[in-house]
């Protein structure tokens, strides 16, 4: 990979679609008959979705069926080919989100140190000492303070999943997307990640869309889970269980049997 490339894909990842200043307030989502198409391959076939301001919603379905693009759309890093998306705080209004994004692979940039990373999540126009000591500030959220002066190459995988999420979190963004961000990550990892991600969304309340192939990872950290196929919306499921969830607990069992059931076409 040259050194442009991973510029490129970190700036995509720390990319806000805001024209305004950066705005705290989570951001609802209301999107009317979105569609995808690339060619003539039609990916989003009509999505109809409202997301109410500070829900944490998952994205579940076969292989292609078009999770990452929809998640794409809702940052803004691509365009839809038709419909609407808008946003809105809490009593409705309309607004211009801070989203973030955090994709499977970090994509930090080795050239700085952990802190550093962290605080380019604050965009230019901030001075690098300010930038600096907010990225701590948003280091200790993820439990990592005593790894700010460390180089990304010396950080386990989980640890450097968890900058990346420091530095989506830095400028408190009213949306954070969340492509896969847990998929490279050992069992034992995974499940201390869920328990941290479920942590900042709660403390710092903003809307959360995450996209994963893992059903369980699903319905253990959001609170409404759709199953897409084919670009369309097939199962809308509420997981009205209080957090925090514990790993085999059945009556979230049983709504990853429906989630599974919907995925494989069962029903
Ligand atoms: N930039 C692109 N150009 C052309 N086709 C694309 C592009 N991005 C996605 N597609 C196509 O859109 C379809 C859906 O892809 P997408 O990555 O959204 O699926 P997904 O559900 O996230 O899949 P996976 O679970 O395997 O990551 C696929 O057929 C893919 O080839």
């Amino acid at each position: 990979m040259t050194i442009a490339q991973v510029e490129r894909d970190h700036r995509a990842s720390i990319e806000t679609t805001s024209e305004t200043a950066p705005s705290v307030a989570p951001a609802g989502l209301r999107l009317r008959g979105v569609e995808k198409t690339f060619g003539k391959n039609r990916v989003l076939r009509g999505i109809d979705l409202f997301v109410p301001a500070g829900q944490f919603l998952a994205i579940v379905g076969k292989s292609g069926c078009g999770k990452s693009t929809l998640l794409r759309l809702l940052v803004g890093l691509d365009q839809q080919t038709g419909g609407t998306i808008a946003f809105e705080d809490g009593q409705g209004q309309e607004i211009a989100p801070n989203s973030r994004i955090v994709f499977q692979e970090p994509r930090l940039l080795p050239w700085f140190d952990v802190a550093d990373n962290v605080g380019v999540g604050l965009g230019d126009g901030v001075a690098r000492a300010d930038a600096r000591r907010r990225g701590e500030a948003a280091l200790a959220e993820v439990q990592l303070s005593d790894k700010a002066k460390e180089w990304p190459s010396r950080l386990s995988g989980g640890q450097r999943q968890r900058v990346a999420l420091a530095r989506a979190l830095v400028s408190r963004p009213g949306l954070l997307a969340l492509d896969e961000p847990l998929g490279a990550l050992d069992a034992l990892t995974r499940i201390s990640m869920q328990a941290l991600l479920a942590r900042v969304w709660q403390e710092l309340g903003f809307t959360a869309v995450l996209v994963t192939h893992d059903v369980t990872e699903a319905v253990h950290l959001a609170d409404r889970v759709i199953v897409l196929d084919e670009g369309r919306i097939i199962r809308d499921i509420a997981v009205p269980q209080p957090h925090p969830r514990h790993h085999g607990d059945a009556s979230l069992a049983k709504i990853e049997g429906q989630l599974l059931e919907a995925i494989l076409g069962e029903r």
